[in-house]
């Protein structure tokens, strides 16, 4: 076995099973506290919350609780894994919650492939939560069950792998082609997969700019072009009214490439295909489409990055969704919205082009971060992720008039 198999097997394994717990936050040593906490005193908040639902949110930890809720049919890129197979993802999700944003997050599987009992069940639930992550749920169901929630949810309800995806790579994508002195409105897309994350990836790009008809989008079954009768309503908005067929077809003279699909999709052969200057996000997770080492080797041109912790340039969903949910929670937004959606993008790529704290430089191991080819999205550890981001995204909820609450007198909204 690999060592750092083993060791991953160890993180997750001791001193205790799993990555996170619980803590209480009142007092519960003595009788006294006991009766308030219990019975009788718990029947106290019971009543005032029966006459009036919204003290749920003075009386209960409700407003600062996120569901991270999954039924593993598309884990990372390792596909459909069943729901207990996605634990330890969804378990990674709430530590992410708690260490970058400190929201408290309960991870919940739901062993139910079929979108109409995994809505009524989370439909069910939604209610204990200030927040829903859909997580790791595949195209195209996760579509599907993400409006359904959204109709029947009173809560803000986010699938990740869409618009936490699409909002990195939008923010690490503008930063990018800037840096290689190009412009979105421009840019010739190649965008290899044509799920969650593809199809969000793609919408958000278009509203930042990016032109349709530039935008090639590849299933497992090559191009998305108008001539074929196997796609499905979401995909049938990316079919492009072309000739091409294939990977090498329409890479040839591309500006970008997206990889949201699998491990080693892209060869050295086809990175040469494209015009100067490309960017290249292979964001498959754990193993993307092209493994950095070979893409430079390839060619010195091009700006790479994945999703991956251990390469320069991590285009991953951490980024976004501890943040735009602190955001959302902290105004008790109804919805996150497209409005919220477009302030984290602008948010995030600002904090790449400031000086990087030292603290950030610790932790990542870098004894450097300048904007430009190897730095272009800040690391998830940036505590200015925290401030800059919520603020903007709770800003925009108050200002689009789905906040239900104005800005919270905390540290982060003071500055
Ligand atoms: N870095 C990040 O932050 C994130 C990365 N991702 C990564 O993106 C990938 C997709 O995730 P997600 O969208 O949630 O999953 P989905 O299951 O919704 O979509 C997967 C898509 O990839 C396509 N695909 C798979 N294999 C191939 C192949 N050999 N050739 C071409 N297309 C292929 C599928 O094609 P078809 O439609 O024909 O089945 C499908 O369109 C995963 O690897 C995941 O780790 C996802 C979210 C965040
Ligand atoms: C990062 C992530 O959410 C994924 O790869 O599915
Ligand atoms: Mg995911």
């Amino acid at each position: 076995m690999s060592d750092f198999r083993q060791q991953a097997l160890d993180y997750h394994a001791f001193p205790q099973p799993g990555k996170i717990s619980m803590t209480v936050t009142k007092p519960s040593k003595t009788s006294r506290d006991l009766a308030l906490a219990y019975s009788p005193g718990v029947a106290e908040p019971v009543r005032e919350i029966a006459r009036d639902q919204d003290l749920v949110y003075q009386y209960t930890n409700k407003g600062n609780t996120v569901a991270v809720i999954s039924n593993g049919t598309a884990i990372l890129g390792l596909g459909n894994l069943g729901a207990l197979a996605s634990k330890p993802v969804m378990e990674g999700k709430s530590l992410l919650f708690k260490r970058f944003a400190n929201i408290d997050s309960f991870d919940i599987q739901v062993k139910n492939e079929d979108p109409g009992a995994f809505i009524e069940t989370v439909a069910n639930i939604a209610d204990s939560f200030g927040g829903i992550n859909l997580e790791d749920i595949k195209a195209p169901e996760c579509f599907e069950i993400e409006k359904a929630l959204i109709e029947r949810c009173n809560v803000p309800v986010f699938h990740d792998d869409q618009h936490g995806t699409a909002i990195v790579t939008a923010a690490a994508m503008l930063n990018a082609l800037e840096i290689q002195g190009k412009d979105l409105q421009h840019a010739k897309i190649v965008c290899l997969g044509a799920g969650a994350a593809a199809i969000a990836c793609m919408q958000l790009l278009i509203t930042c700019g990016a032109q349709r008809e530039n935008i090639y989008m590849l299933d497992r079954k090559g191009v998305i072009h108008t001539c074929r009768d196997d796609l499905n309503e979401y995909k049938r908005l990316f079919a492009n009214n072309t000739d091409k067929r294939t990977l090498q077809d329409v890479l040839f003279e591309a500006d970008v490439f997206v990889g949201v699909s699998g491990p080693n999709l892209l060869t050295a052969d086809d990175l040469k295909l494209m015009a100067a200057n490309p960017v290249v996000f292979a964001c498959s997770n754990p193993d993307p489409e092209i493994a950095p080492e070979l893409a430079l080797q390839t060619r010195d041109d091009l700006i790479i990055a994945t999703g991956r912790s251990d390469y320069p340039n991590q285009v991953n969903n951490v980024l976004c969704f501890p943040f735009i949910f602190r955001g959302a929670l902290d105004v008790r937004a109804r919805e996150i919205n497209s409005a919220m959606k477009v302030a984290a993008v602008h948010a995030i790529r600002k904090i790449a082009k400031q000086p990087v704290p030292e603290e950030v430089l610790a932790a990542s191991g870098d004894v450097d971060l300048i904007y430009g080819k190897d730095y272009i999205i800040p690391k998830p550890m940036d505590p200015r992720l925290l401030t800059e981001v919520a603020r903007a995204v709770a800003q925009a909820a108050i200002d689009s008039g789905v906040a239900q609450a104005p800005l919270p007198d905390t540290a982060i909204y003071r500055s």
